[in-house]
């Protein structure tokens, strides 16, 4: 009772282990590193390839926007061209970021594997009513785990099981510079986010939305 729970903001938040292999690292990125990744990601969406909604096999497209670095994604495997946006060339997939999948996975798992190499990441955007269905990543030949950077509005991010997109599920609060890993037995997890928080972000960040970058090796 005597909690403030308007004051709850100020807590640090813990690392938290939400299914084996699944690590939740909050504030893992500084702000410093999270406007990096705004620019970056700005320059990614303006080309070679254009952010944009990728369109699902049954003529729908997602409420989110895309771009892809390294191999481009469409549901449900990965090119090296972007033939369902003009056909151009993956943007490369920069050493820099490849540092950044491994400093992530050890904060996450707390060893280091320098045999971790990232090969495609996928860019996306949110604005404030996009959101994505429960899935798997399940088009990588690799079992590597996934590194997940959130930058921007918060979002409720659903963890859930190997099985079926149903329950069992975690909900877990992604905000700006957390960090999300799965591998290993969770791997194959169903996730997906339910909805953002329109105008949750660091107004520091200069970002109307939410960015997240997934960093993934496709063993191709
Ligand atoms: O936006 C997120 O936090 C998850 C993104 C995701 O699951 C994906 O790109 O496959
Ligand atoms: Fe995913």
């Amino acid at each position: 009772m005597a909690h403030n729970k308007t004051m709850a903001f100020l807590l640090p938040r813990d690392t938290a282990v939400v299914a084996p292999g699944a690590v939740h690292v909050p504030d893992w990125l500084s702000v410093d590193r999270q406007r990096e990744l705004v620019a970056a990601c700005r320059q990614w969406a303006a080309g070679p390839v254009p952010m944009r909604h990728t369109r699902m096999p049954n003529g729908s497209t997602m409420s989110v926007q895309t771009v892809c670095l390294g191999w481009h994604w469409v549901p449900y495997r990965y090119s090296r061209t972007a033939d369902d946006v003009g056909g151009g060339q993956v943007a490369e997939f920069p050493s820099w970021l490849a540092e950044l999948g491994r400093d992530a996975v050890e904060a996450a798992y707390g060893a280091r594997d320098e045999s971790y190499e990232p090969d495609a990441a996928l860019i996306n955007f949110y604005d404030s009513s996009a959101k994505m269905g429960m899935h798997q990543d399940r088009e990588e030949k690799s079992l590597q785990p996934v590194v997940s950077l959130s930058v921007g509005d918060s979002c409720l991010f659903r963890f859930g099981n190997t099985e079926s997109r149903n329950r069992p599920w975690t909900d877990v609060r992604l905000e700006s510079g957390d960090l999300f890993v799965f591998g290993d037995e969770s791997r194959l997890a169903y996730h997906g986010v339910m909805k953002t928080y329109p105008g949750t972000a660091d107004p520091a960040l200069g970002l109307e939305g939410r960015l997240n970058i997934t960093l993934r090796v496709t063993g191709l």
